[in-house]
């Protein structure tokens, strides 16, 4: 079957052109004019009406939840809130119930995101058995199971030792490395960043220090062992500082950042709120600028959500006793569009760049990420006009914990293909 998306605005370097695209058996076909005389006519017509056709957004940091924690979300609700924001690839996170830490379980999670997701599921497995202590997975074994990478996001791995052995492994499967940075022994038991607000609220704080010391740490060893090292949410301005200079030094070092560390400081912190509680933090207004800055002159690769949805009760009460995490895959396309893209802090080109084509490339997504003639029909349809204002009852994820509803915003997910399906439609009943 052949569809073709009528009236699409596409990017061509920095410019918007005007274009059809062509769609037969999930692969974009043609891409152009007149692509009836040429292919003759398609069987389905969408009509994009003049709107910014994306390559689908790749985000690789997400939490699915399922197996083991599904009462806060599950494989198919986090990728529909996925489709719903615009992306059409995303990274699970291993930190569910097994962790995938054997190639067994590594293909029984595969297996799993195939029945059950709307998008596609780039599968991590853990570095460490249970994402604790020091025994390794088995870096090839996992790696033919179908994992692209390897992550125990939500701890930090603790001794250098075991580190280094992790990224020997990994380097020599050709697996990415993605590191939660978090050293437990600098680390006192906080819930908001360390300085005067955590002081005003009484609030015990995490320091800068338990990341930045550890990501200082790897990269070293990431330069001995010669792994591809991603520094997860980075969230201070030392660690920014430490991945700089691992760049100019010609380390292979990248790393992300997630919206709410580019859009939200601990000043933001009025009062004790869970919905602002997360891990990493939000730091301070010097961090936030330092990450800006990084994110302006490409030191940060890209930008990924780490969307971490919790139930409500597990959000209530005090950031004392709250789960760390927010959710955010709903949200941070139109989040970024209106607060680096209007603005023109950043290009409309560039934002694709770090919430698509960046991470696919990187991370080994091949397919990802791009639009061309012969690449996977993975595609998003965004009305760039649009005003609203972000509210919990249009999500999909079934998370509430975003400090983003309320907020205005511009940029519309109207319409998510994945392999030339419709997996998100706004027209749709919900
Ligand atoms: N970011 C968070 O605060 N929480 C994440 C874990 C993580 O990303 O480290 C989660 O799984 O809930
Ligand atoms: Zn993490
Ligand atoms: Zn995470």
């Amino acid at each position: 079957m052949a569809t073709l998306i009528k009236d699409a605005r596409i990017l061509d370097g920095e410019r918007l052109i005007s274009a059809d695209i062509l769609i037969e058996a999930g692969r974009i076909k043609g891409i152009g004019q007149h692509l009836n005389r040429d292919f003759g006519p398609a069987d389905q017509v969408i009509c994009a009406d003049g709107h910014f056709v994306s390559p689908g957004l790749v985000d690789v940091h997400v939490h699915l939840r399922e197996p083991g924690q599904t009462a806060k979300e599950t494989i198919a609700t986090g990728t529909l809130a996925a489709a719903h924001g615009g992306f059409t690839t995303v990274g699970a996170m291993p930190n569910v119930v097994p962790v995938p830490d054997t190639p067994e379980r590594v293909a029984a999670m595969v297996a799993r995101n195939q029945k059950a997701a709307v998008v596609h599921v780039a599968q991590y497995a853990s570095i460490t058995k249970d994402r604790t202590g020091s025994e390794l997975v088995d870096f090839a074994g996992v790696k033919r199971a179908g994992a692209f990478a390897v992550s125990n996001d939500g701890s930090g791995v603790q001794t250098a030792g075991t580190m280094y052995q992790a990224m020997c492994g990994a380097a020599k499967a050709g697996l990415p490395l993605a590191a939660h940075v978090e050293d437990d022994s600098l680390y006192q038991g906080g819930v908001m960043n360390a300085g005067p607000v955590a002081d005003r609220l009484g609030l015990p704080g995490i320091n800068n220090v338990s990341e930045a010391a550890q990501v200082a740490r790897d990269v070293m060893l990431a330069e001995a062992s010669g792994v591809h090292y991603h520094v997860c949410h980075v969230s201070t301005a030392e660690s920014l500082r430490v991945i700089r200079n691992a760049k100019q030094a010609g380390i292979n070092v990248t790393c992300e950042v997630s919206p709410h560390h580019l859009l939200l400081t601990d000043t933001d912190i009025t009062m004790d709120n869970p919905m602002l509680k997360m891990n990493p933090p939000l730091r301070s207004p010097k961090d936030r600028a330092a990450l800006v800055a990084g994110l302006l002159d490409g030191t940060i690769d890209f930008i990924a959500t780490d969307h971490a949805p919790h139930t409500d009760a597990e959000k209530a009460g005090s950031m004392r006793t709250a789960a760390f995490g927010i959710t955010g895959i709903e949200t941070a396309f139109a989040t970024m569009y209106t607060a680096f893209v209007k603005p023109r802090l950043l290009s409309l080109a560039r934002l694709i760049e770090l919430m698509s084509t960046r991470p696919a490339e990187l991370f080994g997504l091949p397919d990802a990420g791009r639009i061309a003639v012969g690449a996977a029909a993975d595609l998003t349809i965004i009305d760039l006009t649009h005003d609203y204002t972000i509210d919990a009852a249009s999500m999909y994820s079934k998370g509430h914990n975003s400090p983003f509803i309320g907020w205005q915003v511009t940029g519309d997910v109207l319409m998510t293909l994945v392999d030339g399906q419709v997996v998100y439609g706004k027209d749709r009943q919900k």
